[in-house]
């Protein structure tokens, strides 16, 4: 589509608006502006004065770069630059050189050299020493960023990298999307080169490794989960549904890892009872989070496989993050799981991302752009992990109703700068 106002100057003016907009928005919180240095803001304010601008200028600035690379360079970028970044980034976090550089110090190429026993590359640019950035003293300071980062480096881009060989081998020639979950890529990925064959779940649980714990994958993931939950604005979206309606309650957190979402919901509403549910290997990852707690009285554990019949009689189920790893098939056995303990009146809270529409009735892009392409980067990393998809909310009615019609969807709530949000089902006979 052409669009003639897209220009370089055009661009630059709406630019140093919002900057203008964004920064005045910062100082009128007092908080502090984004910076380089090691000791920035992890996060800027959730505030949605601050994240709208912020969203509005990381969209503008992508337009500029795109403009000013030009076509023919931005595809050479799109081919070469992704394998190298990925590289870098595996590199970096295999290898923990966020812990070889000292925070408020430095380190040369020869020292982080000796220390992982690999040559020293000879030309080095600039300086031949280290210090950390905004970015990487962000992972030296918590060990579930770099869980984060090692998930998607080590689990997913060996599946990534299959991902059109899968679609080769198990979808050319059918008509509808298939909702097998061995359709995914991660059946074709290979590790060490072993080639994986099974799903996500047990690949992380089973996989062995020299000098690695068996199942150190699945652990390394529950503490990614909860690097995840530290970005996209997780506690703002949660207080959007009125916990307190619940009164004195208890609400089961169905495949809800080390409890770090429960611990959150407890802390924040005193008359919530929580029980963790997920499969018997968390329990102790689950023990070391919670039980030193001042919280660990009112959250439990109970492993429990969501295939079978739910058995735990509750005020709420909440699932969050849980169904955009299944395919409707799936999610629809899951939610009849529940049937056997429902009574009227009950809630299951989805806490998911919720894909918005594209654009308004004037064909306006309603989502900001970096909103935009994290949504379509997590669903394409459903579909390599899991042949799952993130949904829009008729995709979520849809599905819920598939399961039963006495489900109701009671709406969808979302917050500014973040992809996720709540929809909220209540069980009516
Ligand atoms: C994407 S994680 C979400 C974890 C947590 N709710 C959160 O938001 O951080 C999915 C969780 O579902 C659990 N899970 C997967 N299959 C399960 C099953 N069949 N029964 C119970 N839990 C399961 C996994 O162990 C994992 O903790």
């Amino acid at each position: 589509m052409n669009q003639p106002d897209l220009t370089l100057e055009s661009l630059a003016a709406r630019v140093l608006n919002l900057t203008t907009v964004l920064t005045t928005a910062l100082q009128e919180r007092n908080s502090p502006q984004p910076s380089f240095s090691q000791d920035a803001p992890d996060f800027l304010s959730p505030a949605p004065e601050v994240q709208g601008p912020r969203l509005q200028l990381i969209e503008t600035l992508t337009k500029m770069l795109h403009l000013a690379t030009g076509p023919t360079e931005y595809l050479l970028h799109q081919c070469l630059l992704p394998n190298a970044d990925g590289l870098i980034v595996d590199f970096l976090n295999r290898f923990d050189i966020w812990h070889l550089v000292p925070l408020n110090g430095s380190a040369s190429y020869a020292d982080i050299a000796t220390a992982i026993q690999l040559p020293e590359v000879t030309e080095t640019p600039g300086s031949d020493r280290i210090i950390h950035s905004a970015a990487s003293a962000y992972v030296a300071r918590d060990a579930a960023r770099s869980a984060f980062i090692g998930h998607c480096m080590e689990d997913v881009r060996p599946a990534a990298a299959v991902g059109v060989d899968a679609l080769q081998k198990f979808y050319l020639g059918l008509k509808e999307h298939s909702e097998e979950q061995e359709h995914c890529p991660t059946y074709l990925a290979s590790d060490r080169g072993k080639v994986r064959g099974t799903s996500y779940w047990e690949f992380a649980e089973t996989y062995e490794e020299p000098g690695k714990p068996k199942g150190y994958r699945a652990e390394r993931f529950a503490l990614a989960m909860k690097a995840l939950s530290q970005t996209q604005l997780t506690a703002q979206v949660l207080d959007k549904f009125d916990w307190e309606s619940l009164g004195d309650a208890t609400v089961v957190d169905v495949g809800g890892s080390t409890g770090h979402i429960s611990l959150l919901l407890a802390k924040a509403h005193p008359r919530l009872k929580m029980i963790v549910q997920d499969f018997p290997e968390v329990e102790t990852s689950f023990n070391e989070a919670i039980a030193s707690s001042e919280y660990a009285s009112r959250i439990s554990f109970h492993a429990y496989n969501f295939f079978e019949p739910q058995t735990l009689t509750a005020n709420a189920y909440l699932f969050k993050s849980i169904f955009h790893d299944w395919s409707d098939k799936y999610v629809v056995q899951i939610l009849r799981n529940l049937l056997p303990v429902l009574k009227s009146g009950v809630h299951i809270i989805i806490f998911d991302n919720i894909i918005p529409p594209d654009h308004d009735e004037h064909g306006k892009p309603v989502v900001p752009l970096p909103t935009r392409r994290l949504l379509g980067a997590v669903d394409l990393q459903m579909f390599v992990n899991h042949n799952s998809k993130e949904r829009k909310a008729s995709d979520w009615t849809e599905v819920v109703k598939r399961a039963d019609s006495r489900f109701e969807l009671m709406g969808f709530y979302t917050v500014v700068g973040s992809p996720m949000g709540i929809v909220d089902v209540v069980f009516n006979t």
